[in-house]
């Protein structure tokens, strides 16, 4: 089987070029042409009949396929199921805000993690994506825009939010930013793609090396170990005061935080005292803390605090001078919002009838 051309980054694509004898300039063409312009695929048109016939040799250019679109009735966010070579599925979602969007890219199909309150960590993990998948849950998503809804192909923010564990899938996940970055690619701001963790510590302490600049986002959920245990098994083997360590150490830049994200249960975390707990774990950091009601699934043990209990949660977070947003569900009719994923078969089709 051929290496697909969207696993390259651009320094990869060079070495390719330089090793096989091709004019050097092929390099910004075709990534220009791929990613900049997100023309469909190969674009070989445009460059040297050798460096054309070379690549279309030895790449392959093909994408996750569409298999179904879900469009919410209630504030347009749109659900993909992608089907990949093997046959897997993994979903991505495009979250709508002001006639501009939000990416919310999967990493993995499933999920190791196993968190209690997860659509997602129901399905236990199958595999990693690999970059290419990753990259192409972005381009597939950006073409069904310019076809479905023209002049609204504007994809600001790119949130590794998905189905599974990005730093558990390290590698595909940096190079897959790196592509993003790359001037000669979408040419993304760092500061608007943020990769979201449970807290995976060998990831984190690669992250201070190798991607310092992207936005971390750390599911914290409670500052009580028990609760965190319950919530998110991997605290039993990377403890929170342990993550948040290796969190400190993370240069950032003027302005850049450290988002936690808090989902607040019913009956379980979602007490003044546990605010009071959250705040002062998190009071003098670069903190901003998104606040998510959590959202149900078929099945789901856990449900939502009412409006008020949410409120006076935020209201003692405030009193920390903390930065806290409570973020509404979106796409949640056609199961889109955080941890409603799942792109297991059977699963799937019971949800769509
Ligand atoms: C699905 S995860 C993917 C990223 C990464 N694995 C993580 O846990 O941070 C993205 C966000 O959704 C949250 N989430 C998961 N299940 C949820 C649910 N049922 N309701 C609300 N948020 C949920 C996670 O805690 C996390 O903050
Ligand atoms: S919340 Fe994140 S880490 Fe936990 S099971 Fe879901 S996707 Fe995995």
């Amino acid at each position: 089987m051929k290496p697909s051309f969207y696993d390259l980054n651009y320094s990869d694509l060079e070495a390719v070029i330089s090793q096989n004898g091709l004019n050097p300039s092929v390099a910004s063409v075709l990534f220009n042409w791929h990613y900049k312009k997100k023309e469909t695929a190969p674009c070989l048109e445009k460059i040297s009949k050798q460096s054309s016939n070379f690549f279309q040799q030895n790449f392959d250019f093909s994408l996750p396929e569409i298999d179904t679109v879900y469009e919410s009735e209630k504030d347009r966010t749109v659900k993909f199921l992608f089907r990949l070579k093997d046959s897997h599925k993994v979903e991505t979602v495009l979250i709508p805000f002001n006639n501009k969007y939000s990416i919310c890219l999967s990493s993995q199909v499933g999920c190791a993690m196993n968190c209690s309150f997860c659509f997602t960590g129901e399905q236990g993990l199958k595999r990693n994506l690999t970059t290419s998948e990753i990259i192409g849950q972005f381009l597939q998503a950006w073409r069904w825009l310019a076809n479905h809804r023209p002049g609204e192909q504007r994809i600001l923010n790119i949130v590794f939010m998905g189905q599974g564990e990005p730093l558990h899938n390290f590698d595909a996940v940096k190079k897959a930013c790196e592509i993003f970055l790359s001037q000669h690619g979408t040419s993304i701001g760092i500061q608007k793609i943020t990769v979201s963790t449970a807290g995976y510590i060998p990831g984190l302490k690669r992250w201070r090396q190798e991607i310092p600049g992207v936005n971390l986002a750390l599911s914290l959920h409670s500052p009580v170990t028990e609760k965190r245990n319950e919530l998110i098994p991997l605290n039993k083997k990377y403890p929170l005061d342990e993550v948040l360590a290796y969190i400190d150490e993370i240069p950032l830049q003027k302005k850049q935080f450290i988002t936690y994200e808090y989902i607040l249960v019913k009956d379980f975390n979602d007490t003044p005292d546990d605010a009071k707990k959250l705040g002062t774990m998190l009071a003098g950091k670069s903190a901003y803390i998104n606040l998510i009601p959590i959202n149900p699934f078929p099945g789901s043990r856990y449900t939502c605090p009412d409006w008020e209990t949410i409120e006076n949660f935020k209201a003692v977070l405030d009193t920390f001078k903390i930065p806290t947003l409570i973020r509404g569900a979106k796409g949640d009719d056609v199961l889109a919002a955080c941890g409603q994923l799942n792109s297991n078969d059977k699963i799937w089709l019971s949800n769509t009838g």
